[in-house]
């Protein structure tokens, strides 16, 4: 008897193909009867597979329009996830605006600790921009310093990783539109990054901006400007990496299990989305009060340790309709936290195999 192999089309950018489809997920996909096979986007979708399934992180109405051709003539294909969910990841305002839909559900937030956002607000008016002093100063009495500048369109660009981070209204002239300004929250330097592959959830720390106490605010004016400093750029250069090299993750305690388990499951289901991940501060001020500050579409799995593993059992749930494709929250929601300073080392701490009643 033949078992039913499947294939899986995936539509990717080069560097996250490089990053993502290693010849170690490949091989582990293909021992469970899943075929991982490139699309090529020079040419049509309709005229390649048939597929089972696509997996894809491409933008672009022509791209949109291609996958619904695709479905309409492969009624049984899944296509992991769709465009019109991934969409409001790409505002940086509707983006957070579901974290504030979950909190206000019943059952999100734990005995002990609390979630949301910071506070933030938009600028879209570029004839604004012209009168920096009077918005500034409107802005000013809604948001304490210092304040975050981010780019309201969060589309994978470089541009729309770029950062102010503004300490006085004279650091507002900088400011590009369409923009949210959101307040820094001190939270320890540390975020939190949240892995949703489907049921499943990975915590990991990573080393994020320095607290500003209001003592060093007082000798800060203007704005300095970072990018994707969970990566480590220009900040640790600029600060000599001194910071960076005193704080040690180890001692970082995690966020409680249940908080971000819920969160995880109350954005799942929100989104309709299956792969993404979020960051998440701790309020140093209010100490068990978690802030969601970012929402990333497809991220970068192949940070995971053992993501080979998670991503083909998810496959193969999905290709054997065990994925709750309908989002209807299921028990059993599993939970890995992982403690690691470093991506190339770092190890499954604990596999709590916990089963979080969602
Ligand atoms: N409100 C905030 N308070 C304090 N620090 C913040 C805040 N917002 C962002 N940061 C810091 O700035 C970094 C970049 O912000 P954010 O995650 O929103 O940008 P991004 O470019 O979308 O990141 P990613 O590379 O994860 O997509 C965060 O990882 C965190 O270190
Ligand atoms: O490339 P990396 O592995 O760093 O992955 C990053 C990913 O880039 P990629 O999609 O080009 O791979 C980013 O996507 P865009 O917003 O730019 O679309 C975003 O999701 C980051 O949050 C990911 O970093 P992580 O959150 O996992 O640390
Ligand atoms: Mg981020
Ligand atoms: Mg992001």
């Amino acid at each position: 008897m033949t078992t039913k192999r499947f294939s899986i089309g995936y539509a990717l950018l080069m560097k996250k193909q490089k990053s993502f489809v290693q010849e170690s997920l490949v091989n582990l996909a293909k021992e469970r009867g899943i075929d991982l096979v490139k699309i090529d986007t020079n040419k049509p979708l309709k005229d390649q597979g048939p597929f089972d399934c696509v997996l894809h992180k491409l933008y672009g109405d022509e791209w949109k329009k291609q996958l619904s051709e695709y479905l309409i003539r492969n009624p049984n294909a899944i296509v992991i996830d769709v465009p019109d969910s991934i969409q409001r990841l790409h505002n940086r305002i509707t983006m957070l605006d579901v974290v504030s839909e979950i909190e206000n559900e019943s059952g999100t937030e734990t005995e002990t600790a609390s979630f949301g956002i910071p506070k933030q607000v938009v600028v879209y008016e570029p004839e604004k921009m012209k009168d920096v002093k009077a918005w500034s100063e409107e802005l000013e009495l809604k948001l304490k310093f210092p304040v975050i500048a981010k780019p309201l369109v969060a589309d994978g660009s470089a541009k729309s990783h770029k950062m102010l981070l503004i300490f006085s209204s004279e650091g507002f002239e900088n400011l590009k539109s369409p923009t949210v300004v959101q307040e820094f929250v001190n939270h320890g330097g540390v975020i939190f990054k949240v892995y949703v592959v489907g049921k499943y959830v990975k915590c990991v720390k990573r080393k994020s901006l320095p607290d500003i106490t209001e003592e060093k605010l007082d000798g800060l004016q203007g704005c300095l400007s970072f990018s994707q400093v969970s990566n480590m750029t220009s900040y640790e250069r600029d600060n000599d990496g001194k910071y960076y090299k005193m704080l040690d993750l180890e001692d970082v305690e995690m966020p409680p299990i249940s908080l971000i388990t819920n969160i995880a499951c109350g954005l799942r289901k929100a989104m309709k989305l299956h792969l993404f991940n979020f960051d998440v501060i701790r309020d140093t001020k209010v100490g068990d009060r978690y802030l969601v500050i970012d929402i990333n579409y497809f991220p970068g799995y192949a940070k995971m340790p053992g993501y080979e593993t998670v991503v083909t059992d998810f496959f193969w749930d999905i290709l054997n309709k065990k994925e709750a494709r309908s989002f209807t929250c299921e028990k059993g929601l599993m939970m890995m936290l992982v403690d690691s300073n470093n991506n190339d080392n770092g190890r499954c701490g604990e596999d709590t195999g916990e089963v979080e009643k969602v």
